[in-house]
């Protein structure tokens, strides 16, 4: 097996693709997956896929695909969710509360255990089962609890104070929704909203200009 830090970051994300897909197959009571039908669920090529898996040495018998159980609990290995994640949220706004009521995290292992606002009429408020609490809690909240990641969603113009915060605090990884390039050594996931959009509307400009 390779050195995880020299593995593309497109291939990261494509791990947590077959994840998921192979979460479907064994759902649905499948108990082997040629490369090609798990590419053809993704949209992808099979000689990628079988690239991919590669990274982490020899998944799949020839003929037979792969055995969807034991390549699920060797990517959970690989992805890091054999283990529970705790998460909190910072910005109990509408990205915050959506995030905090979307049950495909839990069932991910991803567990929110806590969300804050800096505005206090939102202090007390139940998002779901979880309060939330004022920013100022924030601290000693961390110092409480195991927390390895945190969600930023407040407005755009709070997040550099927030991710500055966050360091200190020894959080280990940030998934940020303020659309803005944060300075920071913390590993960060920019989710980007309109970046889809615009990738979105040059493929089908792409296409008009194509013919198709
Ligand atoms: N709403 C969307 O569809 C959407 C889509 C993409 C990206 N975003 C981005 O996500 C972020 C959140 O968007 P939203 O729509 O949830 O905004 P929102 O205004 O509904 O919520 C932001 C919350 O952050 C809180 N806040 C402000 N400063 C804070 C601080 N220092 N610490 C803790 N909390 C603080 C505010 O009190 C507010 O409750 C923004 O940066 C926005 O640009 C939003």
């Amino acid at each position: 097996m390779r050195n995880n830090n020299k593995i593309p970051k497109p291939v990261i994300r494509r791990l947590g693709l077959y994840y998921r897909c192979l979460n479907r197959l064994n759902e649905e009571g499948i108990e082997f997956v040629a490369s090609k039908d798990l590419a053809a669920r993704l949209g992808i090529k099979s000689s990628q896929v079988r690239k991919d898996l590669s990274y982490f040495g020899e998944f799949g018998k020839r003929g037979v695909g792969y055995n969807v159980e034991e390549l699920m609990k060797k990517l959970e290995g690989i992805i890091g969710v054999d283990k529970y994640w705790n998460v909190i949220i910072l910005g109990a706004g509408n990205i915050g509360a959506a995030i905090a009521n979307y049950a495909g995290l839990k069932k991910d292992k991803f567990n929110i255990i806590g969300i804050f606002d800096a505005d206090r009429s939102k202090v007390g408020k139940k998002i779901g089962k979880l309060t939330v609490q004022h920013v100022s809690e924030l601290k000693s909240f961390v110092q409480k609890n195991i927390i390895e990641i945190a969600v930023i969603a407040v407005p755009e113009t709070a997040a550099q104070m927030v991710v500055e915060e966050l360091e200190t605090l020894n959080i280990k990884g940030i998934v940020n929704f303020a659309p803005v390039k944060l300075r920071t050594k913390i590993p960060i996931e920019d989710v980007d909203i309109t970046l889809s959009f615009k990738s979105l509307v040059f493929r089908i400009e792409r296409s008009k200009k194509e013919g198709n």
